[in-house]
């Protein structure tokens, strides 16, 4: 039996892998929501949702094999094939209210099967690190060029599943208010900050008995309306924005060895909206880092060290190893923004976020399985093409440049 139901998916793979992605904007999923209808919303799915299935499981083979063989990524791969198997079940049926209500629970189950995905995947990174030792740059610049990508995927998969089940699942859309699914059409900048800064002052106060002050202000360049809102998803704004204030946090506290007399440098943030950019710029006077550290920031290898156990979790420090800076970067990248650090060694960083200003610019960003991406698993760092060590000169060049 196996063999068989192992080719079978296999076909399907290589069928579905060949399409690419459809990205939505932020404006089609407005558009739809305002007057969705389940079973229009259930024939993209069951295609579009085996094809981005697909095309990520044709990348998770392309892992490094030290990779793909530890325990938790092969852990993950099987999510993917049991979620795939699950979906492409719909592929011929016709939407019935009764294959609606099944097509919803499947989506369910399958968006809380892979729930873990992001912490398993980093307990895979540990167990490579443990056993290789030292892990070459090929192998590094691969699982940061697949995570990067992985996690893209996942988010726009969850973004697919979470839109469906709240348009058709069990809270109807009377008890949304005005969002639709988890866009907000107004989304009030301002507050969202404001929520983020307030809960994570609270794990400062509760470490370090007190936290700095945030200074909070907006400049609209386009329309004299105020507070700024935008057509966006708070959760993910939330999540990049809980970080940055974690992270500026927790640089403040550290950095200030103040003796109680001198007060700790508020946090500065400024909310802006431009023609085509909405930037939401904190910025901290925690000292800053020095731009050879800056870029590990975001890498996942460097930001992956052993779990501190789960006991002491809650003692962690604010911006525990986590996987925050390079998550929060592909939230903001996955609409066509982004996400920038700008530091001062020595005085403190500026975190930027950029939003787009319209929301049909706001496509979704997808990584697609083909040719370039394969390539790019199968090449070696290219060697430097910048001489930068001071060259070792020989006698008679010393000689001639005398
Ligand atoms: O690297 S940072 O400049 C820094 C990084 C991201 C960010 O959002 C804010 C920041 O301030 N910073 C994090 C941190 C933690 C402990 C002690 C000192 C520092 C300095």
């Amino acid at each position: 039996l196996f063999p068989v139901r192992f080719n079978q998916i296999q076909k399907m793979l290589d069928f579905y892998s060949q399409f690419n992605p459809s990205p939505l904007s932020i404006k089609q999923f407005i558009d739809f929501g305002l007057n969705a209808c389940e079973s229009k919303s259930y024939i993209f799915l069951r295609k579009e949702l085996p094809v981005r299935l697909a095309n990520i499981m044709k990348e998770i083979a392309l892992l490094p094999e030290n990779l793909l063989r530890t325990s938790s990524a092969s852990q993950v791969s099987a999510w993917y094939a049991r979620s795939f198997e699950e979906v492409i079940q719909f592929e011929k049926t016709e939407p019935t209210q009764s294959n609606l209500e099944k097509f919803c629970s499947t989506l369910v189950q399958i968006r809380n099967r892979h729930s873990d995905v992001v912490q398993t995947m980093a307990q895979g990174v540990i167990e490579l690190k443990e056993s290789q030792g030292n892990v070459e740059p090929s192998t590094e610049s691969s699982i940061q060029y697949f995570l990067d990508r992985l996690y893209m995927s996942r988010i726009s998969i969850r973004m697919l599943i979470n839109q469906h089940t709240l348009l058709f699942g069990e809270f109807p859309n009377e008890n949304q208010g005005r969002h639709i699914g988890c866009l907000d059409p107004a989304c009030d900048i301002s507050s969202v900050v404001q929520d983020a800064y307030e809960n994570a002052r609270f794990l400062c106060d509760q470490y370090y008995l007190a936290s700095p002050e945030l200074i909070l202000r907006e400049h609209n360049s386009l329309e004299n309306k105020y507070p700024i809102r935008t057509v966006y998803v708070p959760s993910h704004l939330y999540h990049m924005l809980f970080e940055i204030f974690k992270n500026s946090m927790r640089a403040v506290m550290e950095h200030h060895d103040h003796d109680h007399s001198d007060k700790l440098p508020p946090l500065q943030v400024i909310i802006v909206q431009g023609k085509e950019d909405i930037c939401v710029k904190i910025s901290d006077q925690g000292g800053g880092i020095p731009r050879t550290h800056m870029d590990h920031l975001f890498k996942y290898m460097y930001s992956t060290a052993p779990q501190p156990s789960k006991s002491d979790m809650h003692t962690v420090p604010l911006a525990g190893y986590g996987y925050g800076l390079p998550i929060s970067r592909l939230y903001a990248r996955y609409f066509h923004g982004d996400l920038v650090l700008m530091s001062c060694d020595g005085f403190g960083t500026d975190a930027v976020i950029y939003l787009k200003t319209l929301s049909d610019e706001a496509n979704e960003l997808l990584p697609i399985f083909n040719k370039t991406s394969t390539k790019f698993y199968k090449s070696t760092v290219p060697t430097g093409d910048w001489s930068s060590q001071g060259s070792v000169m020989n006698a008679r060049q010393m000689n001639a440049a005398i």
